[in-house]
């Protein structure tokens, strides 16, 4: 049964192929890594055109410089995994996958470079990375996009999908053992067979993409809270390890009190905001049409449906589900501790220039970690960037050096 799913997943990896990535820095066509666009995260051709993931690996071991990487040599590639989930309101069908693209191949580069002078010096380097994994999601509907027919079920999501597919694909990435493996059934929820600290990886998004990668460090079962059907593929994702890091670039935590009190260099977007997060969530039921929301929150029954979902917001506890590590239900009682992050970060990184998110949302973000339950768990690193909204993906080389410093700052050394 296990090997048959086993079997399975590594049919969906090997259905696409690897391409070689050559250094737009220099004019060789020297490979410093592979790449595979479009992998398919939910296995037997269940899924649909946006359940996808690319994945990028650098060239620096010695056997995959002018081969590509086995499955067996894929696992034991020294260094740390960086999983990024793109943004575009949930909605934009143009902002995908790719999107990482330069920030991927700025970090090949790095790590390309770094081995080589490290080899020279006879000294391990300082950070490395494993891999890159970029994840596809289905979308919400976009009113200036319309949809193709084959296309609609891709594009027809409304939370909890998106966040359902992030965990779809993190629990693939972990039975295939590229995240910190799992070796016990999914079914044990008391169990939590790996230490995240022994490897640590990295979570990072942009935009709504920062919000999805902080949700998912929640418990899965918030999802299913307050009357909102929780999708199939949840279920199969109850064991997975927890993120060291979450990187959040230009990101979206607290929606609600954008709609309701937008920052006034940013209130004519109000309309654009509430559009698209309606979109994605339904209507709030504290969102107030004549302009003033009070969108305080009334615990998960009830209203605030906005609020619950956002990191900056959402019910007490979540940080705690996070340093559980384990499955998420932030339930390690009477367990082994296996499984638990002792300390983890939180890199805030917002341009003071982006035209579409404000400053106030890492405030809101920062406080929110700071505050009670973060407090002596989660360090906080805020970051400032430059450029309008895009430009932190589209530019790729300060998007690359954040990540490459959040793998420098990880507790543990290899
Ligand atoms: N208005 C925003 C506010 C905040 C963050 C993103 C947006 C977007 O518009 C993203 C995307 N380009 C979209 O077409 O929905």
């Amino acid at each position: 049964m296990r090997r048959q799913k086993d079997n399975a997943d590594w049919a969906a990896w090997a259905s696409v192929p690897w391409n070689p990535v050559t250094d737009p820095a220099t004019s060789t066509a020297d490979t410093i890594g592979w790449h595979k666009s479009g992998v398919p995260y939910v296995p037997e051709g269940r899924g649909v055109a946006l359940q996808t993931l690319d994945v990028w690996v650098p060239a620096a071991a010695a056997d995959i410089t002018t081969n590509p990487p086995e499955p067996s040599s894929l696992l034991r590639l020294p260094g740390t995994w960086i999983v990024y989930i793109h943004g575009g309101a949930w909605r934009d069908p143009l902002i995908t996958s790719a999107s990482f693209t330069s920030a991927a191949v700025h970090l090949l580069h790095r790590t390309t470079t770094t081995q080589s002078q490290s080899q020279s010096q006879s000294k391990p380097p300082a950070a490395r990375i494993a891999g890159l994994i970029s994840l596809n999601y289905r979308l919400s509907p976009h009113p200036s996009h319309p949809c193709p027919a084959p296309d609609l079920p891709s594009r027809q999501a409304r939370h909890p999908d998106h966040i359902a597919d992030v965990l779809t694909a993190l629990a693939f990435l972990h039975r295939l053992g590229i995240l910190p493996p799992l070796s016990q059934p999914t079914t044990t929820t008391t169990n939590y067979p790996n230490s995240n600290s022994d490897t640590p990886w990295i979570l990072a998004g942009h935009s709504c993409g920062a919000t999805l990668a902080f949700q998912s460090v929640m418990s899965p079962a918030r999802w299913g809270a307050a009357g909102m059907p929780v999708s199939r593929t949840l279920t199969t994702t109850t064991t997975t390890t927890k993120p060291a890091a979450v990187v959040g670039f230009n990101g979206l935590y607290d929606l609600a009190g954008f709609v309701a009190a937008p920052p006034a260099a940013y209130a004519h977007l109000r309309e654009a905001y509430r559009e698209f997060v309606t979109g994605a969530f339904g209507p709030d039921d504290d969102d107030d049409d004549d302009g003033h929301g009070h969108g305080h929150g009334h615990g998960r029954q009830g209203g605030g449906v906005w609020r619950e979902v956002c990191p900056a917001t959402a019910g007490a506890g979540w940080v705690g589900e996070w340093i559980g590590g384990g499955d998420g239900d932030g339930d390690d009682r009477g367990g082994s501790g296996r499984g638990r992050l002792r300390r983890v970060k939180a890199v805030l990184v917002q341009s003071r220039e982006d035209s579409l998110v404000p400053y106030e949302q890492l405030e809101a973000m920062r406080d929110r970690l700071e505050g009670k339950e973060g407090r002596g768990v989660v360090e906080v690193r805020v970051v400032e960037a430059g450029g309008d909204h895009n430009w932190i993906w589209e530019e790729g080389g300060r998007m690359a050096e954040i990540l490459w410093e959040a793998v420098e700052g990880l507790p543990v050394a290899y």
